[in-house]
């Protein structure tokens, strides 16, 4: 028998798929009616005129409206506020109901974007990812919803997209961008959007773009700061060109580890889209050879001048080979040392004897063993939520504060009166800091210390599924 859990996601899943089919009903209806209106602004006439046209009468839509642009009048309608703008007007929307654009990443930076693209009327708008929609993506990733909870990103994406503007084509592309697709993909469209997290795509998309000769709108957005800017744009600079070595991995950091406020990237990625959007159109001055940096904090936008095309780059220099088979080979995680997966790197650092995992280390609570468990995370996670009695030694302040543990240890064997002392466990997040924090300990003499393996998020998996995560 299905648990009630399981009813409500299978309830849940059947709800969504018939909205999905109702969605891509409507849209066949607006296409339709969009030509019934069309076709029924000549009919009327021919009924008047009493005779049924043999081809030999002048177009009718030439004698009532002239609409030399090829816009039709339901289009007319929709961007006539664009139309409307003396510096945008009918020729730059033509241009771009005739682009296409594609986004990668349909996160917190893609999401505003692909609204407004779709919004505004690209012709063709295409998203990769190959993530599903988490609870914790709600407060940034304003384009899907609750109801594609566990649903793939491009599936959600396109649907929004598809519900504020029927009349668009919307091509999801529900897999990681690789070398091996990367250029098959990228090929298909005149603009691409950077809108990932890690450094080894990043790297990849600059590549590819310069490749094939397309512009790319790159942003990135981590806490209450971001920044824009246009590559490989007319002569300009490429990513590699600005950065020919990849920052150190620590440098790296991911909103899932460093936090982001929601509308930070919510501000970029409508940037990101409104560069693509004034290429597309040919309208304006992309923002090539400059970037824009956004601090939320003290509520300052700067646009500074950054280099410009570097002769020596490896990729898009002046003596360069880098081809198409040179990108498809080329290693991009082992160059920047970063997975070009979302989820964190595991470490392994300990020899399994310095190790516990969460469901043993349960068990020796239940037992009632003589222990001190140390939570190495920075102080604001654990605030957040907690083991009881565990105690907060954030690793960076390790050192300075060892006596603490040495209290904690004498203590817990003074109130149970164990002879052999007291055991010292050590948690983190995930499993990656508790190992550096055991290793640090081995040094300093605390020789039983042991890492739990997985750190909070192996609890809540093997041990306590309502211990809250973030
Ligand atoms: N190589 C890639 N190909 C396709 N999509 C990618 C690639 N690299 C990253 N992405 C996608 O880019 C998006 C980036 O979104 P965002 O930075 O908001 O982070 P997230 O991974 O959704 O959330 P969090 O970091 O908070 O866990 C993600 O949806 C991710 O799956
Ligand atoms: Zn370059």
């Amino acid at each position: 028998m299905e648990s009630s859990g399981d009813d409500v996601a299978r309830i849940r899943r059947e709800i969504q798929a018939l909205k999905d089919e109702k969605a891509c009903i409507e849209q066949k209806i607006s296409v339709l009616e969009a030509q019934l209106q069309e076709t029924a602004s000549l009919a009327p006439q021919l009924q008047q005129n009493g005779d049924v046209c043999n081809g030999s009468c002048p177009p009718i839509t030439a004698v009532g409206a002239n609409m030399a642009h090829g816009l039709s009048a339901d289009s007319i309608y929709r961007y006539s506020r664009h139309l409307l703008l003396p510096s945008f007007g009918v020729q730059a929307q033509s241009n771009l109901l005739k682009s296409s654009i594609l986004v990668v990443g349909a996160g917190g930076l893609g999401s505003p974007a692909l609204l407004y693209l779709a919004a505004c009327g690209v012709g063709r708008l295409g998203v990769v990812d190959h993530d599903v929609v988490e609870l914790n993506n709600m407060h940034r990733q304003v384009i899907h919803t609750e109801a594609y909870i566990g649903q793939p990103k491009v599936k959600s994406a396109a649907a929004a997209c598809r519900a504020i503007n029927s009349t668009i084509q919307i091509v999801e592309h529900k897999e990681a961008l690789r070398t091996s697709n990367a250029l098959e993909i990228l090929s298909r469209y005149d603009i691409i959007i950077d809108a990932t997290d890690n450094a080894p795509s990043r790297y990849m998309i600059s590549d590819c773009c310069v490749v094939l000769g397309k512009p790319l709108v790159s942003g990135a957005a981590l806490g209450l700061e971001g920044q824009l800017t246009v590559y490989n744009y007319k002569g300009g600079p490429c990513y590699r060109c600005l950065f020919p070595t990849p920052p150190p991995t620590t440098a790296c950091q991911r909103c899932s580890d460093s936090g982001v406020l929601g509308v930070v990237p919510g501000i970029i990625g409508c940037l990101q889209a409104l560069e693509a959007i004034k290429m597309a159109s040919a309208v304006g001055e992309p923002l090539s050879g400059r970037m824009l940096l956004f601090d939320a904090l003290s509520a300052r936008i700067r646009i500074v001048k950054i280099r410009g095309r570097s002769v020596q780059c490896e990729v898009c220099g002046e003596n360069t080979t880098f081809n198409q088979q040179q990108f498809k080979d080329f290693d991009y995680e082992k160059f920047t040392q970063s997975p070009l997966s979302t989820s964190p790197p595991k470490l392994k650092l300990l020899a399994p004897d310095s190790r516990i995992t969460s469901k043993e280390y349960k068990g020796r609570i239940v037992a009632g063993e003589a222990h001190v468990l140390v939570d190495v995370r920075p102080e604001h996670h654990y605030r957040i939520v907690s083991i009881p009695k565990s105690l907060n030694i954030p690793l960076a302040s390790l050192e300075a504060r060892l006596s603490e543990i040495s209290a904690a240890l004498k203590q817990e064997q003074e109130q149970e009166g164990t002879g052999s002392g007291a055991n010292l466990y050590v948690i983190c997040r995930r499993g990656n800091d508790s190992q550096r924090a055991v290793q640090y300990l081995h040094n300093k003499g605390f020789n039983l210390a042991k890492d739990i393996v997985g750190g909070l998020e192996s609890w809540v998996h093997d041990v306590d599924p309502n211990f809250p995560m973030y």
